[in-house]
């Protein structure tokens, strides 16, 4: 077993994995689900079934707050057992799943984790880029303190649910004129694609999922000068229900951007500090026969890495705890078909996007269903998120 790596790109299963499957051997994500209803336990995703970890003795509890506590190195053991538990060549339990395995289509996903905080960055300099173009100054899009330090706020956590959950169009006040407001159903719902980062410790990452930061535009362009986002942004944070951690990303770490001027000492991390993590964006009208494909891009873009966001998080001495979420900001490629938001996609509703079906949006209407998918590519395998959708529904 010394040689064993459970990230090894020839490993098999005897749960059966098709190549283009986000759940393979090699990634072994871990969520929290109900094989009956009341009944939450770890588990790990393998193919389109789960481990019950309860059942084999392996973890307890109905959140992974406690994995997420014990550190890397205990992260990378269980993995490493629960990797040749599954392994095609030790019939241990092959030959006798039991009630260790269940199909995924037949349990039921909840969050996993009990979240305490939650943190949303700024990190795309693409979409910081356009932002600031179009709500601030084009020639001089970026506020000087944007390459220094990765900006973020304070979120709500009580926002964040599962993928799945209906998408309430919210109401809020809403101005026409910036003088006056009225109260009334946003009218600039959009999405904002980004993964979430679970924290085990001030130092320590635990996972990523995939996270959708639905924005009302209008809400938020009223309200969050001078002091931030607030309403805007708190009736709802979608993420998916599997951690991928960062052991099983690690194959595919690739340097970020040069960062200019250089980062100060506390923001120094060695390369490659990115990830070649593919993400798309496809909505899907009520009335429409399948999903359009309406934006691709890749995580190796971010400027800020995920390492750089928790140094700067914890860079005054603020506790953090295991469990806390970091969003990573909307991520944005340098390309108008690789853009993050429909804000940006659709310009400030300048420029609308069409459809596969003919129709064409410029923000989301009731009815529309978004998801957000993401993964890494080997050679004959992914390491997928998974993915996190949701259907807008009317206020
Ligand atoms: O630059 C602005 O005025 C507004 C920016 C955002 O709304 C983006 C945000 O929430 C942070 C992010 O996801 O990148
Ligand atoms: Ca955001
Ligand atoms: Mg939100």
């Amino acid at each position: 077993m010394a040689s064993y790596h459970p990230n090894d790109p020839t490993l098999t299963s005897w749960v059966p994995t098709p190549p283009d499957h986000p759940f393979p051997l090699q990634n072994l994500p871990f969520g929290i689900f109900a094989p009956r209803p009341g009944d939450p336990r770890p588990g790990v995703a393998i193919g389109d079934h789960v481990l019950d970890l309860a059942e084999l003795g392996l973890l307890e509890g109905d959140s992974l707050n406690d994995l997420m506590a014990q550190g890397p190195a205990a992260w990378r053991d269980l993995r490493a057992k629960i990797s040749w538990l599954l392994n095609a060549g030790n019939p241990e339990l092959r030959d006798h799943p039991g009630s260790a395995l269940h199909r995924s289509a037949e349990v039921e996903l909840l969050l996993p984790a009990r979240i305490g905080d939650y943190v949303d960055f700024y990190s795309s300099l693409e979409h910081a880029t356009n932002v600031g173009s179009m709500f601030r100054d084009p020639a001089n899009p970026l506020l000087p303190n944007w390459r220094w330090l990765p900006i973020g706020y304070h979120g709500k956590s009580g926002t964040i649910a599962l993928s799945g959950t209906p998408v309430r169009r919210p109401k809020g006040q809403l101005t026409a004129d910036n003088q006056t407001a009225v109260y009334a159903p946003c009218r600039r719902l959009d999405i904002e694609l980004e993964t979430g980062f679970f924290l085990g410790s001030h130092t320590d990452i635990f996972g990523l999922v995939l996270l959708n930061d639905w924005s009302a535009r209008d809400i938020q362009r009223w309200e969050y000068q001078p002091l931030g986002p607030f309403l805007a942004k708190s009736f709802l944070t979608s993420i998916s229900p599997w951690v991928v951690t960062l052991d099983a990303l690690e194959p595919f770490r690739v340097d970020g951007p040069a960062q200019q001027p250089e980062p100060l000492p506390h923001l120094q991390t060695p390369e490659p500090r990115n990830y070649d993590l593919h993400l798309e964006v496809w909505l899907q009208p009520a009335s429409a026969p399948r999903a359009t494909c309406l934006a691709r891009t890749n995580f190796r873009h971010m400027y800020w890495s995920m390492s750089q966001q928790l140094q700067h998080l914890t860079s005054n001495g603020a506790p953090v705890r295991p469990g806390d979420l970091c969003g990573s900001g909307t991520i944005s490629g340098p390309t108008p078909d690789s853009y993050g938001s429909l804000l940006e996609l659709a310009w400030n509703g300048t420029r609308p996007l069409t459809l596969d079906t003919g129709e064409t949006r410029t923000f989301l209407e009731d009815g529309d269903t978004v998801t957000l998918r993401g993964w890494c590519q080997g050679a004959g395998y992914r390491i997928g998120l998974g993915d996190v959708t949701g259907q807008v529904v009317p206020a």
